[in-house]
């Protein structure tokens, strides 16, 4: 039977990133998407032209509408927007036994603000000690733990940081450390055990909506019952496979081909249904 997949997560117009990039994840990867929509925004390639949050309550109406409904398998929360919606987010999720993804999303690469800046707390105090996995990017890492990551000595210190605060698994990605030729995410757990999924750096303008894609896949692939480790490792060949082959779309830093996977890299998948 088919997976169940949940994302909690702002709506992008321009379908490159949020709840469209995560829903396209989904369906790629072969797991039923739900959505529980947390804001609207009004977007494109060239950037964020406003933000309109749903009401808390009514985010966990739709969480709701879904839990009731389905046999979830795993979810992953995006854009959050505010401390309101953070503590009633997980004050729902906090007692489901369902593997949660987070991925800590705060600006978007024009400069918005998708997370407001007192909410910060909010997500290390209530979201990340039921967390199974959180994804920050390198600038996420260090506005949540605090340290300027500017060498391995740093990534170290704040990865250990980010578990203190009771996620199962850290993966510091890579993709902004722009003077690597490889795109390297970092990946900690509770016991000490760290690995590095790595992957060549491309050379395109064309990553917008790359972390919330990268973390979608992670969710599909463990609602299909992946370990966590073959989750993240197939999620990189999912997200590698999007940006080099770029749909080339949009003024500004255009979205990513979510076709990719299934037309290159998993062609196995695809010829098996
Ligand atoms: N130019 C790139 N080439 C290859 N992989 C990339 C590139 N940019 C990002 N990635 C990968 O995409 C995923 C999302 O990372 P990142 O872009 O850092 O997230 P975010 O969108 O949250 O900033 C990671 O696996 C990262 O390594
Ligand atoms: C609605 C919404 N959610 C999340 C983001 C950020 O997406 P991300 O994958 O980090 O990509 P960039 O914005 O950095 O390109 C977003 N823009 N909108």
């Amino acid at each position: 039977m088919i997976s169940v997949t949940m994302t909690i997560a702002g709506s992008d117009s321009g379908g490159g990133a949020g709840i469209q990039a995560d829903l396209k994840t989904f369906q790629e990867l072969k797991t039923f998407g739900t959505s529980s929509i947390t804001a609207l925004t009004a977007q494109n390639t060239l950037g964020v032209q406003d933000v309109f949050p749903v009401e808390a309550s009514f985010i966990v109406k739709q969480i709701n509408a879904i839990l009731e409904d389905f046999d979830v398998k795993a979810i992953k929360t995006g854009m959050l927007f505010s401390s309101t919606i953070i503590r009633e987010v997980s004050n729902r999720l906090k007692d489901t036994k369902i593997p949660l993804i987070i991925d800590p999303v705060m600006i978007a690469k024009g400069g918005a603000t998708l997370l407001q800046s007192d909410a910060i707390d909010a997500m290390i105090q209530d979201l990340f000690p039921i967390a199974t996995i959180i994804t920050p990017n390198i600038p996420e890492a260090e506005a949540i733990s605090g340290i300027a990551i500017k060498s391995e000595d740093d990534l170290q210190l704040a990865a250990q940081k980010l578990l203190s605060f009771g996620p199962q698994v850290v993966i510091l990605k890579g993709g902004h450390l722009s003077d690597e030729s490889e795109a390297i995410d970092r990946v900690y757990f509770q016991d000490g055990t760290t690995l590095n999924f790595t992957a060549k750096r491309l050379p395109t303008k064309d990553t917008h909506g790359t972390g919330c894609t990268f973390s979608a896949a992670i969710t599909a692939f463990i609602a299909r019952g992946f370990s966590i480790e073959d989750a993240i490792s197939e999620a990189k060949k999912y997200i590698h496979a999007a940006i080099s082959h770029g749909l080339n779309l949009g003024h500004g830093h255009g979205p990513t081909n979510h076709f990719a996977y299934n037309d290159h890299v998993n062609k196995e998948m695809v010829s098996n249904g």
